[in-house]
Parts: C-alpha cells; sequence; structure tokens
C-alpha cells in the first residue's frame, strides 16, 4: 500500500534528482585551519588544508549556486558588495550580514539558535564536556559565551581567542553523512569514525530541538545499539554483524518507495538490518536495496562510488561496474583467481513482506537501470557516465576526486569538482554543457541566464583544497526538500 507521503513540515525527500527546495550544509569554519599534519589522517583529511583558499576560492561559490538556485533574494543584485566583503560575513552564521536563508542552511546557524535556549544549552555544554573529557572548569567557563559563539566553540573546538579546547569537526562540512531525509522520516547516522563523533551529538540535539523539526519529531529515527552490545567482547563488536554503524553517504533515497543502503567501510551490515526493520514497520518505504562495497578508504561510501545525474542518467565507476567485470574476463590473469563470486561487492534487494527472500541482482547497472526504468517510470535509454571516461588509469584516480560525487540541484543540473578531466569529456560527449561557478553565477547576477531554464549542465566548482578532504557535492549538502 502507497502511503502519502506530503505533509506541511517543509521535509520532505524522495528522489536524488528533484528539484532540490531545501538544503543543510556547513561552510568551512576555523577549525579546519587547525588540522595539523600528524593528526589529518586521525580527523579523515588527506593532508591539511589552506582554509582561506578553501573558502573564498571554493567553497563560497557552492554557496553561492545555492542561493541563486533556492533563494536567488539573498543574493540577486547584491554580489558585488559581497565579493567585496574581506571579511565574509555574508557567509558567517551569528555575523550581521550574514545571508539567513531559510532555504540553504548552515547547521551552524540551528545550533546558534537552539543553545539560546538554557536548558538545552546546559544540557548539549555537559554532552560536550563529557565526550571531550573537559575539566570542570572548561565546563564552567563556557556558559560565558553567547549562544552563537558557544556553537562556533562546539563545532571549531576553539575559542575566539584561538586557543583549542578540543578537536576541530573538519568533516562537519560533509552534511550527507549526519542523517538522511527519507520522505517524511529523518534516519540519524551512527558514526563509524571516532572523528566524527561531536558531530552527531550536535546534529542530534538540532534535529530534535530546533522547531525546524518540530513537526515530524516523531518521524526522527535513531538506530537502536546492539543490545549485547555491552556484553560483547571487543573483537567480536567491531564485526561487521554487531558492529552497529551507519553514515549518510551510504543511503540513498532513489525513488519515493526504494531505498538503498550502502555496506562499507563505515556501515555495517547490522546497522543496514535494523533500518530495514524500522523503515519496513513505519511503512516509509517498500523496497530497500542493499549494496556491499569493499571495505576501503578509496570507496567509504557508496555516493563516491555513483550518484544520479538525472532520471535515466548516472555516474559511476566503472572498476565496480559492469563494464570492469568484462574488462576482467578479457584479462588472462583472471583465470588463475579463486572461482569464488567477488564476495566483496554484491547487491541484494529487499522487499516489505518478503523480506526473507532478497533478490540479487548483479551489477550496478542492471540495478539503476531498474531504478530509472521502474521505479522513476522513465522511458528514454538509461545512460552512464563513467570515471574518468573509463579510460585507465583516469577511472580510478577521479573518483579519488569525486568523479562520481555529484549533487543535482535539478534533473539533470549537477555540481561537481573542476579537476575531474576525463569525466568532465564524457559529459560534455552525451552533450552536456560544462560551465564553471564563477561564470554561471555572473551570468545569474547579469539575468544572461535563469536557474529555471537550465538543462542537462555541469557546474564545475574548483576543487583544489576541498578534494584534499576527501568528499564532493554530493557528500557536501543533505537535501531536506525537494520536489
Ligand atoms: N558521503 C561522503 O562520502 N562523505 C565524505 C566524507 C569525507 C570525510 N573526510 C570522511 O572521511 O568521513
Amino acid at each position: 500500500m502507497k502511503t502519502d507521503t506530503s505533509n506541511h513540515s517543509g521535509i520532505n525527500v524522495s528522489t536524488e534528482t528533484g528539484r532540490l527546495r531545501k538544503l543543510l550544509i556547513h561552510s568551512p569554519d576555523r577549525g579546519l585551519g587547525k588540522v595539523v599534519p600528524s593528526k589529518a589522517q586521525d580527523w579523515l583529511f588527506e593532508d591539511i588544508v589552506h582554509l582561506d583558499t578553501m573558502r573564498r576560492a571554493e567553497y563560497d561559490y557552492f554557496v553561492k549556486l545555492l542561493l541563486y538556485f533556492l533563494d536567488p533574494a539573498k543574493i540577486k543584485g547584491r554580489l558585488k558588495a559581497i565579493d567585496a566583503d574581506t571579511s565574509r560575513e555574508f557567509y558567517i552564521p551569528g555575523s550581521e550580514s550574514y545571508f539567513n536563508s531559510d532555504k540553504v542552511i548552515d547547521i551552524q546557524k540551528l545550533l546558534g539558535e537552539i543553545l539560546e535556549n538554557e536548558s538545552v544549552r546546559i544540557k548539549l555544554t555537559a554532552a560536550i564536556c563529557g565526550i571531550e573529557k573537559c575539566s570542570f572548569q572548561t565546563h564552567e567557563a563556557l556558559t560565558a559565551y553567547d549562544a552563537n559563539e558557544l556553537a562556533t566553540i562546539f563545532i571549531s573546538g576553539s575559542l575566539p581567542d584561538r586557543r583549542m579546547l578540543f578537536a576541530p569537526l573538519p568533516n562537519l562540512i560533509f552534511m550527507r553523512d549526519i542523517g538522511i531525509v527519507i520522505n517524511d522520516h529523518i534516519l540519524l547516522n551512527k558514526p563509524a569514525k571516532a572523528a566524527r563523533t561531536r558531530e552527531s551529538i550536535l546534529a542530534q540535539f538540532v534535529f530534535f530541538h530546533h522547531p525546524m523539526f518540530a513537526d515530524i519529531r516523531e518521524n526522527i529515527i535513531e538506530i537502536p545499539e546492539n543490545e549485547r552490545h555491552f556484553l560483547l567482547p571487543d573483537e567480536e563488536k567491531a564485526s561487521d554483524y554487531h558492529r552497529c554503524t551507519l553514515e549518510g553517504g551510504d543511503v540513498m533515497m532513489v525513488a519515493p518507495r526504494h531505498l538503498l543502503i550502502g555496506c562499507s567501510e563505515r556501515t555495517s551490515v547490522y546497522a543496514a538490518q535494523q533500518v530495514m526493520k524500522i523503515l519496513f514497520d513505519r511503512n516509509v518505504v517498500d523496497t530497500i536495496t542493499i549494496i556491499k562495497i569493499p571495505k576501503k578508504r578509496d570507496y567509504m561510501h557508496i555516493d563516491t562510488l555513483f550518484t544520479q545525474v538525472k532520471k535515466n542518467m548516472w555516474v559511476l565507476l566503472g572498476a565496480l561496474a559492469r563494464t570492469g567485470d568484462e574488462a576482467k574476463k578479457r584479462d588472462v590473469l583472471h583465470f588463475f583467481a579463486p572461482a569464488e563470486p567477488q564476495q566483496d561487492f554484491r547487491i541484494l534487494q529487499f522487499i516489505k513482506g518478503h523480506e526473507h527472500k532478497p533478490i540479487e541482482i548483479e551489477n550496478l547497472e542492471d540495478l539503476l537501470t531498474d531504478i530509472s526504468r521502474n521505479d522513476l517510470n522513465c522511458e528514454d535509454d538509461v545512460q552512464f557516465i563513467y570515471s574518468g571516461n573509463n579510460e585507465f588509469p583516469f577511472g580510478e584516480r577521479e573518483q579519488w576526486t569525486d568523479s562520481c560525487n555529484l549533487l543535482a540541484i535539478q534533473n539533470g543540473v549537477v555540481i561537481g569538482y573542476d579537476r575531474n578531466d576525463k569525466t568532465l569529456e564524457a559529459f560534455r560527449e552525451r552533450g552536456f554543457h560544462i560551465i564553471s561557478a564563477a561564470e554561471l553565477i555572473f551570468r545569474f547576477e547579469n539575468d544572461d541566464l535563469s536557474p529555471d531554464t537550465l538543462t542537462d549542465t555541469f557546474i564545475t566548482l574548483p576543487s583544489a583544497e576541498l578534494s584534499r578532504a576527501r568528499g564532493g557535492s554530493h557528500c557536501m549538502s543533505m537535501p531536506v526538500l525537494r520536489d
């Protein structure tokens, strides 16, 4: 039975390509400038980044683009003044000239707003001081800051005078991983990596306390821990069948009744099963497809391997797809490989009411074709664009710098990194218009182009610094409302 998923809460996502109306983001904060080389890997960055370049020359373009598409009144006609302001106040929540949109929303702004409430402030300060093992004096000292500054401290880990209290949260820019809107429900993450623990506590408070989510509070899902968790020896606790971790990059809302969940380095089979049970019990979706991918830093989440461009088009990494299998068949060495089918990449589809008889799907293209045709009722040919145009060794190289991690703002209009030349070439060959964020913004400002009339367009974002953080525009966005 289909349920009516429309509601008036302004929270609803049921596709990956419907026109984006509202999303959560987080602009790089001062904490990113505090990452030191010896901690970069522990904090899940490949390198240290140059914060000013990352902001001014890269991420700020992302924000400007999102505003032109989702909330043009906040930016149109003001571009010159915004660009001329060296303090970048326009991008900083809590500052006087902050863009303060209710469509392009920085989680830091929501955090500042809930911290105005005394009881929330007391609880959250205690929670943060607890996990960060702060001294009693530090706990006390935090009462001196106003709500906005406290939000900045909780996120960046440092005080306004630059002293560091605890580790920064450099990965909060990857809002996708924090939570996922599934129709009118929100699934909160359970991070696999210690470096992302504080992020999810902040997010939990925001989702449960901010009025923006008040109408759907009953629909916020927290994944229950394995009840025997505390009794398990550490080794068993870490196994895929007991570990309960899930990150948003592994969850993709591809069609109103169909959800994809990746089992990966970050998301365990146990957590995926729990989510499946909850979503089927609550009748949120009818089909859940589990995609088990190799546990590899390169792959991390399923959205590093493929994303949707438009209803009938996907971008993906050839090495894990059907073409990868064909390449292997041509390879003589393949005959010496173990006869066992590849167990670290499998696709199983579970249908509500028939969970015990999952359907095995042979490869990614078959799954994605089925979604385009049968879930999204596409009559046109389903097309695939491969990372690096499937040319050795560019497929892997460009996947590493997020060629497969695109954000669709509307059907066929995507934002991705500028550095993946071969992948861009493949888009060009399919008739896509490739335009840089800077040029597009200039043309929007001068009424030379309009967000509403764009079709088949790849908007390139400068990415030299951003790509060192190992996530693309899909990872940097948490859609809250899509058509
Ligand atoms: N969905 C994603 O793939 N997010 C990218 C997260 C990158 C971040 N540095 C991490 O390793 O968690």
